[in-house]
């Protein structure tokens, strides 16, 4: 049997660990699909258009590690690269394929279709070098392995995403086998003068300090660091606090979490430990305008950065030193020094007492998030969506074991919906939980409709409140009006007459906990629970942090101060 260039790529990404992948079809790349259906270590997902199928891929690198979206050329891609800018801004190891036309075309000078229509066919590969770590365009057979396996590497090394261009006539073709996958996923191990150097400059660093904290950023998971984390913690005793992008990243139910440091919207007391410490161990850590609440939140003490592959400190950096193993290195030399505890344990706010709605009372985004509380338990994933969802899931504790994922440097409404698709493909055990707007839902809704046609058990909390809240606390207009929809009814029109995905309504506190209750025991496909709240009812954090955030859209250009 015929070894061909589809085949390869199907066997290094199974080799990789992908068992799921995420595709729409187009004649340009129909051969490639089926050579990847042919491997029997992956399972072909269809999704309802290719923004959806490239966020369904960036959800399963959340919990896969690595994924792969194949569309066609230019219709499909253009649209596939708004998942793969996801996956940059969010570090996630999404392989972009897609098909592209037959090798003879452009010296023939063909005008083809799906293209602009010039001649010109290097628009996409061009492009996708701007939003990839790796773009490789295979015009031979001949180098399709090299340059696999190189965009590949890149991809995993440096938890971006990478692009891999296969021409229609091509994917088929003969091709010589790979070599040992080891030579895809080896990482490159810190230099070692480097880490004993970066381990030194730390202990000075940290020498003499009275108050130091922790502060976790979302690139630890995606260096794979959080247990080497948990041991440098656990050494030193201090205060971990964690940055809203990184919630979960650092169990919450652990005694020297102090909470989501997130300026004055943050939780816990997590700010003021930030600002009354004299040494900051960043970990990870993003300062962009929303997490730093339009930049009046950024640390004002010099840090310790620690990230992917690199140390910096207020007099030195050390590059080439990876994070688990400087993080490994540091639990075995810091001294104990739990200052910031002591001080925080005496700042720890009481519990929230929640009021508890009475059934017949009118649905709340306060009740939705105390009964969204009570759904939560150690298998339990929750998605929050760009909107009042980052708040009000973001202020929610998370039990041990439960997972937590947010888009927050993208920021992409809509990318809950396939993210959670893709995410609960490789998690089936676990209870995957939506928290989702309106706004964003209408963006990306089709999606459910996979749920449904793969049976996938994903609740989804739909908040509607009428409209784009969130922009109406930035800066409201006509524009943050939206067509409302019969949320609830949609499901019936995914369903037809095969599904066995629920749809329903929740007005009151009680209608609430009855779709809860129905959600946990369906298991045949998703619960969709459409909840109406009153329009201004959303958080004060949500009105704060929107009001730093305009201001700090509204700086004049410099040329005008002068
Ligand atoms: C329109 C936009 N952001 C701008 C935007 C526009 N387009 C894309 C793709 N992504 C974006 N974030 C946002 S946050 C809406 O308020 C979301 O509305 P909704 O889902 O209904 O949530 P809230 O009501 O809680 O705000
Ligand atoms: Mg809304």
């Amino acid at each position: 049997k015929k070894f061909t260039v589809g085949d390869y790529l199907a066997q290094r990404l199974a080799e990789i660990g992908i068992c799921h992948h995420f595709v729409v079809p187009g004649d340009y790349n129909l051969i490639l699909l089926d050579k990847l259906s042919a491997n029997p270590n992956l399972t072909e997902i269809g999704c309802a258009n290719e923004l959806n199928c490239s966020m369904a891929a960036e959800g399963y690198a959340r919990a896969n590690g690595a994924s792969v979206c194949v569309v066609t050329f230019s219709v499909g891609a253009l649209s596939a690269f708004n998942g793969t800018g996801s996956a940059y801004a969010e570090n996630l190891p999404l392989i972009l394929v897609s098909g592209s036309p037959n090798t003879n075309d452009a010296g023939q000078f063909h005008i083809l279709h799906h293209t602009l229509g010039n001649g010109d066919y290097t628009y996409q590969y061009e492009m996708a070098k701007k939003i990839t770590c790796c773009a490789v365009a295979v015009a031979r057979a001949e180098e399709a392995p090299r340059l696999i396996d190189r965009a590949i590497r890149h991809a995993l090394l440096a938890r971006k995403p990478c692009y891999i261009e296969i021409p229609t006539n091509l994917a088929g073709a003969s091709c010589v086998r790979p070599g040992p996958i080891s030579a895809v996923t080896d990482y490159v191990v810190s230099d070692p003068a480097a880490l004993e150097a970066a381990g030194n400059c730390a202990s000075e660093y940290l020498s003499g300090k009275l108050k130091p904290v922790i502060l976790v950023g979302p690139k630890l998971r995606r260096a794979g660091a959080e247990a080497e984390l948990l041991r440098l913690a656990e050494a030193m005793g201090c205060a971990v606090a964690v940055q809203p992008a990184a919630k979960g990243m650092f169990p919450e139910d652990h005694p020297q979490f102090v909470g989501i440091f997130w300026g004055q919207v943050s939780t816990g007391a997590a700010d003021t430990i930030v600002h009354w410490a004299d040494a900051l161990i960043c970990v990870g850590t993003i300062f962009n305008d929303y997490s730093t609440v339009g930049w009046t939140a950024v640390p004002d003490i010099p840090l310790m950065a620690a990230d992917m592959d690199h140390v910096t400190f207020p007099g030195a950096h050390f590059s080439r030193v990876r994070l688990p193993e400087f993080l490994g290195r540091l639990a075995e030399q810091v001294s104990f020094n739990d200052t910031t505890m002591v001080e925080y344990n005496r700042l720890r706010p009481d519990p929230l007492h929640l009021h508890v709605a009475a059934p017949e009372d009118a649905l709340t985004r306060k009740e939705i998030s105390r009964q969204v509380q009570d759904m939560m338990g150690p298998k339990t994933s929750l998605f929050v969506e760009t909107g009042d969802s980052w708040f009000n899931g973001i202020q929610l504790k998370l039990p041990q074991g439960a997972q937590f994922e947010i888009e927050m440097q993208w920021g992409h409404i809509g990318w809950s919906i396939p993210a959670s698709f893709g995410y609960a493909l490789h998690y089936p055990e676990r209870r995957t939980i939506v928290m989702v707007g309106d706004g964003s839902f209408q963006v990306t809704a089709q999606e459910v409709s996979q749920m449904v046609r793969f049976r996938i058990p994903i609740t989804i909390i739909l908040i509607n409140n009428r409209g784009y809240t969130i922009e109406v606390e930035i800066h409201d207009g006509s524009y943050n009006k939206i067509k409302n929809w019969d949320y609830a009814m949609l499901i019936r029109a995914f369903n037809s007459t095969d599904g066995d995905a629920k749809g329903l309504v929740a007005n009151t506190a009680g209608e609430l906990a009855e779709a809860i209750a129905i959600a946990a025991k369906h298991d045949g496909g998703p619960t969709l629970i459409e909840c109406t709240i009153d329009q201004d009812d959303c958080s004060r954090e949500l009105i704060t942090w929107g009001h730093y955030v305009a201001s700090a859209n509204a700086r004049p250009p410099r040329h005008q101060r002068e």
